[in-house]
């Protein structure tokens, strides 16, 4: 599946924000009261502590909510040997949640981008793939998100993200069924022009020569 049809602006920055977002202590009577719905007594030894761990949990799961991503690509190096090949950071392990259901969807992100002189720190691209991951996501908005964001900020020749994961979703509940990933990509630039590009890209995903793993 392709996120083809999702436009490439203006899905980075900073998410808004709620301006009714509720106290710590709603969120954890809100979990109390999903205790008590599951038809557990939230006042017993073993549950007393959860409503706490729960929203610390999920502090956690949707910190990506507060960071801006931009911010994380600002400082770039000026590239002056010439270097003009594609720059991949493959198997960028992902931990998202599923808008649907608010359960983990685990898998790999593969990000490249060809440079147009200026270069980032490759840990930001992981960093850029943090934060938006740390949101309620579908897996389609998560890829054009991470691709776009680069594409906007670094301005490189082509940005390339791939993504495949498992929605805990299908395989824990509902439909169960085990061992599915989906596939979503956002090419952009010379990869989405040049087939040439496109099938080098996707060469340097599956071709593990070299990699040590
Ligand atoms: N396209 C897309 N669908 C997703 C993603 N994550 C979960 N879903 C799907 O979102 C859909 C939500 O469908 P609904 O019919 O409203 O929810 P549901 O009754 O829980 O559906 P089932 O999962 O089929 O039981 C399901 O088909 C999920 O598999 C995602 O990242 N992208
Ligand atoms: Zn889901």
């Amino acid at each position: 599946m392709t996120a083809d049809d999702i436009p490439p602006r203006p899905l980075s920055g900073a998410c808004p924000v709620v301006s009714d977002r509720p106290s710590r202590a709603e969120a954890e009577a809100a979990v109390r009261t999903l205790i008590r719905w599951a038809g557990d007594d939230p006042a017993r030894e073993g549950l007393v502590g959860t409503p706490d761990r729960v929203v610390r949990a999920y502090e956690e799961f949707f910190s990506g909510y507060e960071q801006d991503p931009v911010d994380i690509l600002h400082r770039t190096f000026e590239e002056t040997d010439g270097y003009d090949e594609v720059v991949l950071l493959r198997d960028i392990r992902l931990e998202s949640h599923c808008e649907h259901h608010m359960v983990p969807i685990i898998g790999v992100a593969h990000v490249a981008y060809l440079p147009d002189r200026r270069v980032v720190g490759i840990s930001k691209l992981a960093r850029v793939v943090e934060v938006y991951a740390r949101r309620l996501q579908i897996q389609e908005k998560l890829t054009a998100q991470i691709a776009n964001t680069i594409n906007e900020v670094l301005q490189p020749k082509g940005v390339a993200v791939v993504i495949e994961a498992a929605h805990q979703c299908m395989t824990t509940r509902g439909v169960r069924k085990a061992g599915v990933t989906m596939v979503t990509s956002r090419m952009l630039g010379v990869f989405r022009d040049d087939s040439e590009t496109r099938r080098e890209f996707m060469a340097l995903i599956h071709n593990r020569c070299g990699s040590g793993s």
